[in-house]
C-alpha cells in the first residue's frame, strides 16, 4: 500500500496555519523519514494520516491511499483503517498502552476490534507477536507499569504490528529510551516492517535515527517541507541551511557519543 500526501495544510479554527502545503509519499514497503525540530508539525502530519487531529484543527489537501482520499472518509471508516491498514507507535509507550489491561490484553486489542477470531486463535497470535518482538511469554500477564521503557515499547510495537498493517507510523519511537533500547527498537522496526512488507514513516528530530532506518526523507521546517531526497545523499550533501543545521547537530551528537 502506498500513501500519497498532496498539498496537506493543517489549520487551527482561528485560521492560524500549522502545516502548509506538505506533499510526501511513502511507496509500498518503503522506509521514509520525516525530520524536523520540535514544533515543526511532524506529529500533526502523523495525526492527519491517522485521522486523530484535535477537533480544533482542519486538514485540507489530499491523503491518497491506493488512490482513495482518506480525508473524505467518514470517522467510522477512518477508525477502521487504524489497526488494519495503518498502525502507529509513539514516543511514550506507557501513554499508548492501556494501564488497566495486561500485556496480552493490550496486544490483542486490534484483533478483538477488527477480526473475528476465537480466543485460542487470538492467544496464539499474541504469543507469536510477543516472541517476534523478543519478549518472553512470562511478561504476557504483567501490566504496563510493571515493564521497563524498552519492554513497553516492544509491547506497543507488537500491538501495532499484530494486524499486519501496510503502513506503520512511528513518531519518535526511541526518544524516551536509553541508547541500547533505542538500537534494539529501531532494529526491530526495520526488520519487522521488512518481514511484513509494510511501509514505515519514521518521525524524528534526529538525523542519526533517520539515517539508520530510512531510504528517503523529508525535512520539515515551520510546517513546510524545505528539502527531500535519498537520506544518505541529504546527510552527505544537505542543500538548505536548515538541513545543514540538523546534519551538524547529528554529527555533534555522534562525536560526543564517541568521546563519552
Ligand atoms: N492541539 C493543538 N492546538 C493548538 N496548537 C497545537 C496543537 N497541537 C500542536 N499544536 C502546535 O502545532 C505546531 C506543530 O506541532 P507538532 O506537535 O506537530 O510538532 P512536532 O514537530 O511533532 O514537535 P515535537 O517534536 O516537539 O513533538 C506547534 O507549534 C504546536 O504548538
Amino acid at each position: 500500500m502506498s500513501i500519497d500526501i498532496q498539498n496537506l495544510s493543517i489549520t487551527l479554527d482561528d485560521g492560524r496555519t500549522r502545516v502548509a502545503d506538505v506533499s510526501l509519499r511513502v511507496n509500498a514497503g518503503e522506509r521514509v523519514g520525516l525530520i524536523g525540530a520540535s514544533g515543526s508539525g511532524k506529529s500533526l502530519i502523523t495525526r492527519a494520516i491517522l485521522g486523530t487531529l484535535p477537533r480544533t484543527m482542519r486538514a485540507e489537501g489530499r491523503i491518497l491511499v491506493e488512490g482513495v482520499d482518506i480525508l473524505q472518509l467518514s470517522e467510522l471508516d477512518r477508525a477502521a483503517m487504524r489497526g488494519t491498514y495503518l498502525a502507529a507507535v509513539f514516543q511514550n509507550p506507557l501513554a499508548a498502552l492501556n494501564p488497566v489491561r495486561t500485556v496480552k490484553q493490550n496486544v490483542a486489542l486490534p484483533l478483538k476490534l477488527h477480526y473475528a477470531l476465537t480466543r485460542a486463535q487470538r492467544r496464539d497470535r499474541v504469543l507469536q507477536a510477543l516472541e517476534r518482538v523478543g519478549l518472553s511469554p512470562d511478561l504476557a500477564s504483567r501490566y504496563p507499569s510493571e515493564l521497563s521503557g524498552g519492554q513497553a515499547q516492544r509491547v506497543a510495537i507488537a500491538e501495532a504490528l499484530i494486524s499486519s498493517p501496510q503502513l506503520l507510523l512511528a513518531d519518535e519511537p526511541t526518544t524516551a529510551l536509553d541508547a541500547l533500547a533505542q538500537k534494539h527498537v529501531m532494529d526491530l522496526l526495520v526488520s519487522l516492517t521488512g518481514e511484513q512488507g509494510a511501509g514505515l514513516l519514521l518521525v524524528s528530530h534526529d538525523f542519526t535515527v533517520i539515517s539508520k532506518a530510512t531510504q528517503r526523507c523529508y525535512v520539515l521546517h515551520d510546517g513546510s517541507v524545505v528539502e527531500s531526497g535519498v537520506t544518505s545523499e541529504l546527510l552527505a550533501h544537505p542543500q538548505e541551511d536548515y538541513t545543514k543545521e540538523l546534519v551538524a547537530a547529528a554529527h555533534q551528537i555522534a562525536v560526543k557519543g564517541e568521546n563519552a
